[in-house]
């Protein structure tokens, strides 16, 4: 580190209050994405409760507690708007604590760009490198355009984020910030294992039926894209690429499985390109100062022409309810906020704009509703107020335990057909009567 960088280092070095003191009512104040959470300047901003009205709090997906909010149950002093619901975001939208932004994700880094103007950006980055740089970790999404959009730059620094090797913005330069805090050094977030159910596993299967030697492939989050994870892991397929949005454990598994090497990708050939990364420590151990992967903003990695530049992409994407007209809701049950928009729309497009590509929306067929009784997941109609993630013109394949149908170039009861050939078969009757209802439903139809 030479001498100038460290100069700049210890004058620009504050405490959280001295941050949190930066903030005035009606400010807006980005607060970190996914992994990197805020923690030291959220607890000291939490203190000014009193004093402050209407801030508004930006984060995507937090999944750590915000203190603010705590402080603050009447909304008053804090308003926190989130690009993305985790479990927390969910819990406090329902009491009405937090509000999502839509959005397609390859968007975000423009929107903000052109329509906000933050305040205050802080980031949680990894401790300064010898030329200046704090490196934005496991999170690079939207941060740099916040951090360029915004009147004054705060980092926390936090010695166990992994170094993320970028291949565009991915750190900022001391001479670009204004105030350095030293924060708890607390791990990551440990995102916990999910379990895979036995329809998880069927639907995985049918997966690894779509996939080839040389697919470049996106996973979601979740239970079904982990097992996807795995299988591959365990498969004797070759060469396959990762161009992604979230990296995840399973992309370790599938690396050292010797799955993975990049090599038939015509973009960014080797590396393991993707926007943020969530998961237990082995993955951020791996990714450490690792030059296999490549971070890039979301602009990049979710952007469809970008995704369609390589060959056979099969994105994979879970669902919450499909219709007969194949509308897909991913993000709501009725007018409640699940998660978000995110990139599910940017990878179904993309995947269908590259040479082979599949984008798979995968669906188990049923759900446990809140009184015990089974419900089909596939349904006439979304039921009221339900928010569409994917419009039917652009579903390419559905995949449940019981298959997978392809909707190119089908028709509406060729849709409601095929989609019903996938249904659980306690539901498919039903199906028929209410297709036939709708006028979407033919004598001739083949039910398998
Ligand atoms: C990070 C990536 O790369 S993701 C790829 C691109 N982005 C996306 O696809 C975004 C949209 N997709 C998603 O957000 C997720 O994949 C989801 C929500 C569809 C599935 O995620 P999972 O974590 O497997 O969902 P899970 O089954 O745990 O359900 C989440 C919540 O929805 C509720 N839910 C699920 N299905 C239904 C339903 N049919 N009716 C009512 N509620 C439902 C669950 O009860 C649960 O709520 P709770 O936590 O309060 O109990
Ligand atoms: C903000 C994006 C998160 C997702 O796509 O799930």
């Amino acid at each position: 580190m030479t001498t100038r960088h460290k100069e700049q280092y210890r004058q620009k070095l504050g405490s959280a209050d001295q941050a949190a003191a930066l903030v005035k009512s009606g400010d807006s104040l980005f607060m970190g994405e996914f992994a990197q959470n805020v923690e030291a300047v959220d607890v000291a901003l939490a203190l000014r409760k009193n004093d402050l009205r209407d801030v508004i709090l930006i984060t995507t997906t937090r999944a750590k507690p915000l203190r603010c909010i705590e402080a603050d149950p009447g909304r008053e002093s804090f308003i926190w708007n989130d690009w993305h619901f985790s479990g927390l975001g969910r819990k406090y939208g329902e009491q009405g604590l937090a509000s999502y932004i839509p959005f397609s994700y390859h968007q975000g880094p423009q929107n903000v760009m052109l329509y906000e103007q933050p305040d205050v950006a802080v980031v949680q980055v990894t401790p300064m490198d010898a030329q200046g740089f704090f490196n934005f970790s496991t999170s690079c999404s939207m941060t740099p355009a916040y951090c360029r959009r915004a009147k004054m730059v705060v980092v926390e620094v936090n010695t166990k984020a992994p170094r993320c090797l970028g291949g565009l913005d991915e750190a900022i330069h001391i001479s670009q910030v204004d105030m350095v805090v030293e924060g708890p050094n607390s791990l990551l977030l440990q995102l916990p294992e999910s379990q895979a159910s036995d329809a998880d596993r069927m639907i995985a299967g049918h997966v690894m039926e779509l996939l080839e030697d040389g697919s470049t492939i996106q996973l979601g989050i979740g239970a079904l894209p982990n097992i996807v994870g795995s299988m591959i892991a365990h498969s004797g397929l070759k060469d396959l690429g990762v161009h992604t949005e979230m990296l995840a454990d399973s992309y370790v598994d599938m690396y050292e499985a010797g799955r993975i090497t990049g090599m038939r990708k015509s973009i960014d050939r080797g590396k393991m390109v993707y926007t943020f990364a969530m998961g237990s420590q082995k993955l951020y151990d791996f990714l450490d100062n690792n030059p296999v992967a490549a971070i890039f903003p979301a602009s990049y990695t979710n952007d469809p022409g970008v995704i369609g530049q390589n060959p056979k992409v099969v994105a994979i994407n879970n669902a919450i309810e499909i219709d007969l007209f194949t509308q897909v809701a991913s993000e709501a049950a009725g007018t409640r906020q699940i998660s978000g928009t995110g990139g599910q729309l940017d990878f179904i497009l993309g995947a269908y704009k590259s040479e082979g590509g599949k984008g798979l929306i995968c669906i188990n067929s049923t759900f446990k509703k809140k009184d015990g009784t089974i419900g089909s997941r596939i349904v006439p109609s979304l039921s009221a107020g339900t928010i569409v993630t994917c419009p039917r013109s652009i579903v390419h394949y559905v995949v449940t335990e019981f298959g997978y149908a392809q909707m190119k170039a089908k028709s509406t009861w060729q849709r409601a057909e095929a989609l019903i050939n996938i249904s659980h078969p306690d539901f498919r009757e039903q199906l028929i009567k209410e297709a036939e209802s709708m006028g979407i439903w033919r004598r001739s139809n083949k039910i398998v």
